[in-house]
């Protein structure tokens, strides 16, 4: 069998005496979303923020198409990086301010050394070319996070880890960037690692849905197994709070 995507065995995260991820494994494949669940402080983030490296794992393993990060020296991971992602759930904070939509686009790409086609990737994400020299604050909540996800994708990555990318969107304008990020993923055979405590945009998205209560998986299974017949009471207070 081919190697997954992602692979994380047995991922621990200490903050002090805090165990905020406490044994979590997970596989994502090439073209699926596998979508992380939980209360809040359940620990999503920083697992989230452990398979991009944002944060270092205490202890456990973090495989990408097979090649073991933990351990890895800051040089000898930086030619993996582009090839996986994270997606802010506001993006206002993750921008600078002070730059045109043209400029975090291309900023990526500048940063490794590469060209780009940044009017390419606005059209590919659904930004008007006439936004390419607005301000983030000149743009809405939706064009912001397409801006956000043009960044992601700009160096081509096959792995996006997305951490809740729509909760701060009114509920018509999370319809338009789940259907964005389903047609990315047809188009680009992208892994979707998902963050979010919300089961009806996990719905429209996720092949398999994991569970996490208190930095360990309570649940997990197919999206749809899971999200109709919920077997943890964790799992059933998600899915009971879904309008
Ligand atoms: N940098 C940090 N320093 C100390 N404790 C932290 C840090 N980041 C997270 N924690 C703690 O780790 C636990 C898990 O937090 P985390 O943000 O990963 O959960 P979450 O499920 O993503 O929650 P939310 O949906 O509210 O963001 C919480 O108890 C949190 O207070």
């Amino acid at each position: 069998m081919s190697e997954p995507l992602l692979s994380v065995r047995d991922l621990r995260k200490d903050y002090g005496r805090r165990q905020a991820v406490a044994g979590v494994s997970l596989e994502v494949g090439r073209g699926e979303t596998v979508a992380v669940v939980g209360e809040s402080g359940s620990g999503k983030s920083t697992l989230g923020r452990c398979v991009v490296r944002l944060s270092r794992p205490t202890s456990g393993s973090v495989r990408f198409d097979g090649v073991e990060l933990a351990g890895l020296s800051a040089r000898r991971l930086r030619p993996l990086r582009s090839r996986f992602q994270l997606v802010f759930q506001d993006p206002s904070s993750s921008l600078n301010p002070r730059w045109s939509v043209r400029r975090l686009i291309g900023e990526p790409l500048r940063v490794q050394g590469r060209e780009g086609d940044v009017a390419g990737l606005m059209a590919e994400v659904g930004l008007d070319a006439a936004l390419a020299g607005r301000l983030p604050h000149q743009l809405s909540g939706g064009q912001r996070q397409r801006v956000g996800i043009a960044r992601a994708l700009a160096l081509s990555p096959e792995l996006l880890v997305l951490d809740e990318p729509v909760t701060a969107l009114d509920v018509s304008v999370q319809a338009q960037i789940v259907n964005l990020l389903l047609r990315l993923q047809e188009e680009r055979g992208l892994g979707y690692l998902f963050i979010s405590h919300d089961l009806s945009v996990v719905g429209a998205l996720a092949h398999r849905v994991v569970v996490m209560s208190e930095g360990r998986v309570v649940e997990s299974g197919p999206a749809g197994r899971v999200l109709s017949r919920p077997e943890h009471p964790c799992t059933r207070r998600l899915v009971d709070a879904v309008p």
